[in-house]
C-alpha cells in the first residue's frame, strides 16, 4: 500500500424527505443563491417547488441557471459564472445528476477567477478558491455529490476535459433515493455502468497488499449488480435505488475506497474522447469501452483479474488456467451490461471508424494515459477499434 492522506469535508444527508432540510442547510453560507438544473425533469417531478419553498424559508434571493446539458457545455458555465458576479452570489445550490452538479462546481471555480475557466480544463491554472456549493442528488450515477471533480464539454473544440479540486468538493449533498424514481430505464443502465467503471478505475492496479480496498471495490460492485436489475424492474424499489445511489457516491467520494493504491482512469479517458465528438452518454460509452479496455490489458496483472472473475462474477476456477478464468470474468462483464441494456459496440451509436485516430491522439494530448498499462496512441486506438 502506497503513502497517502484522505480528506472528505462533504456532509451526506441521505434518506426520504431530506429535501426538507435544505433551508437550515444553506443558511450558514449566505442568501443570494444560485440554482443550477437541467432541462426541467425537477419541475415535472415538484422538487423544484420544494426546493424553493425551503430557500425562501430562510429568506433567500435565488437566481437560476436553467438548461444545463447532459455533458455540460462551457458555454453555460460562462453563461452561470456572468450571472454569480453580476448578483454577486454567496452560494450555488444544484439539483440534478452528474451534469448539472458538474456544472456548478466549474462555475463555483469560475467565478473567483480572472481568467477563463477553460484554463482549469487545460491545466493552464489551478483552481485556488470557489465560491461555496451544495447539491441535491437526483441520479446515482457519477460521485459527483461527493467529490471535488467536474468534467466540461467544450463544443466548439470538440473537448472533454476535467478539472478537480479541493476548494470543489460538496458543502453538503442531500441524497434521497426517491427523487431517482423517475429516472428512465436508460439512464438507470447509465448510472449503473458509471458506478461500476468508477469501481474497475481503482481496482485494476498495479498496487500490492491493498486487500481492505479490494474488498470495499468488489462489495461495491456487488452490491450495484444485484440491486441494478431490482431497480430496472420496479423503478421505485425503495432499497435497490437507496443501495445504487450510496454505491454511487462510496465508488467515487474522493478515493476512499483506494486510498494507498494507484488509480488507472485511461477507460474514462477515452470515453470522454468519443463523447466529446459524438456527445453520448458517459455511462453508455463507457459500457462499450471497459470491457475492450479489459482485454488489452488483463495479461499486466493476471492475478487481480483472477481475482475479480472469481469473487465478484463467481467463476469456478477448478480446471482452468488463469487466463480462461480472468477471460471468463471479462466475458461476465459483457454479459451483465447487456442483460442491461446497456451497448456493447460503438455501431449502437451509428459510430464509424472516422475520427478514430484523432480520439486516439487526444487521449494522449498530455502524454500516456492509465497506469496498469500505460497506454500510447496506437494502444487507445487498437481499444477503440475494438469498439466499433
Ligand atoms: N464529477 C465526477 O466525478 C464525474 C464522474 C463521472 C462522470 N462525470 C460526468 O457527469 C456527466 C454525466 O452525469 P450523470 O451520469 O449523472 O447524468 P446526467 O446528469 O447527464 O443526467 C442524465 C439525464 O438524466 C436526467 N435526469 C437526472 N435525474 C433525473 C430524475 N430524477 N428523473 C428523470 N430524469 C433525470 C437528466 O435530465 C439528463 O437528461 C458526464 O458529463 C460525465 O462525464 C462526472
Amino acid at each position: 500500500m502506497n503513502a497517502f492522506q484522505f480528506q472528505n469535508p462533504t456532509k451526506i444527508v441521505f434518506g426520504p424527505d431530506t429535501v426538507e432540510k435544505l433551508g437550515e442547510l444553506v443558511q450558514p453560507f449566505g442568501k443570494t443563491v444560485l440554482l443550477v438544473y437541467g432541462s426541467g425533469s425537477i419541475k415535472r417531478t415538484g422538487l423544484y417547488d420544494r426546493v424553493l419553498s425551503q430557500l425562501n424559508g430562510i429568506g433567500a434571493k435565488v437566481l437560476e441557471l436553467p438548461n444545463v446539458e447532459p455533458n455540460p457545455r462551457l458555454t453555460t458555465v460562462k453563461k452561470g459564472i456572468e450571472i454569480s458576479r453580476t448578483h454577486k452570489v454567496d452560494f450555488i445550490l444544484a439539483v440534478g445528476g452528474g451534469s448539472v452538479i458538474d456544472a456548478a462546481k466549474a462555475v463555483a471555480a469560475g467565478v473567483p477567477y480572472e481568467g477563463d475557466v477553460w484554463d482549469f480544463c487545460i491545466r493552464k491554472a489551478v483552481v485556488r478558491e470557489a465560491i461555496p456549493l451544495g447539491t441535491i442528488l437526483t441520479l446515482a450515477a457519477t460521485g459527483s455529490e461527493m467529490n471535488g471533480n467536474a468534467v466540461v464539454s467544450n463544443w466548439e473544440e470538440q473537448q472533454k476535459r476535467g478539472l478537480g479540486s479541493p476548494h470543489l468538493y460538496p458543502k453538503f449533498s442531500i441524497l434521497d433515493p426517491t427523487l431517482t424514481y423517475t429516472v428512465p430505464q436508460d439512464q438507470t443502465v447509465n448510472g449503473t455502468v458509471d458506478i461500476m467503471s468508477h469501481v474497475f478505475e481503482q481496482y485494476f492496479s498495479r498496487t500490492a497488499d491493498t486487500p481492505l480496498q479490494e474488498r470495499f471495490c468488489e462489495s461495491i460492485l456487488l452490491t450495484v449488480i444485484e440491486n441494478a436489475a431490482k431497480a430496472l424492474a420496479v423503478p421505485d424499489d425503495y432499497a435497490a435505488r437507496a443501495n445504487l445511489m450510496w454505491a454511487g457516491t462510496m465508488a467515487l467520494n474522493g478515493g476512499l475506497i483506494s486510498v494507498g493504491v494507484q488509480n488507472d482512469w485511461a477507460s474514462h479517458g477515452i470515453e470522454h474522447e468519443i463523447s466529446a465528438i459524438y456527445d453520448i452518454p458517459h455511462g453508455a460509452g463507457l459500457a462499450v469501452v471497459f470491457p475492450n479496455w479489459m482485454k488489452a490489458v488483463f495479461q499486466e496483472r493476471l492475478d487481480r483479474f483472477v481475482q475479480y472473475a472469481v469473487r465478484v462474477w463467481g467463476i469456478d476456477p477448478t480446471g482452468k488456467t488463469d487466463e480462461e478464468t480472468a477471460l471468463a470474468g471479462i466475458a461476465a462483464t459483457r454479459a451483465f451490461f447487456t442483460s442491461i441494456g446497456a451497448p456493447s459496440r460503438l455501431a449502437d451509436f451509428g459510430i464509424g471508424s472516422e475520427h478514430l485516430d484523432r480520439m486516439a491522439e487526444e487521449a494522449v494530448r498530455f502524454g500516456s494515459i492509465g497506469s496498469f498499462k500505460k497506454l500510447e496512441k496506437q494502444d487507445v486506438r487498437d481499444i477503440l477499434e475494438l469498439s466499433l
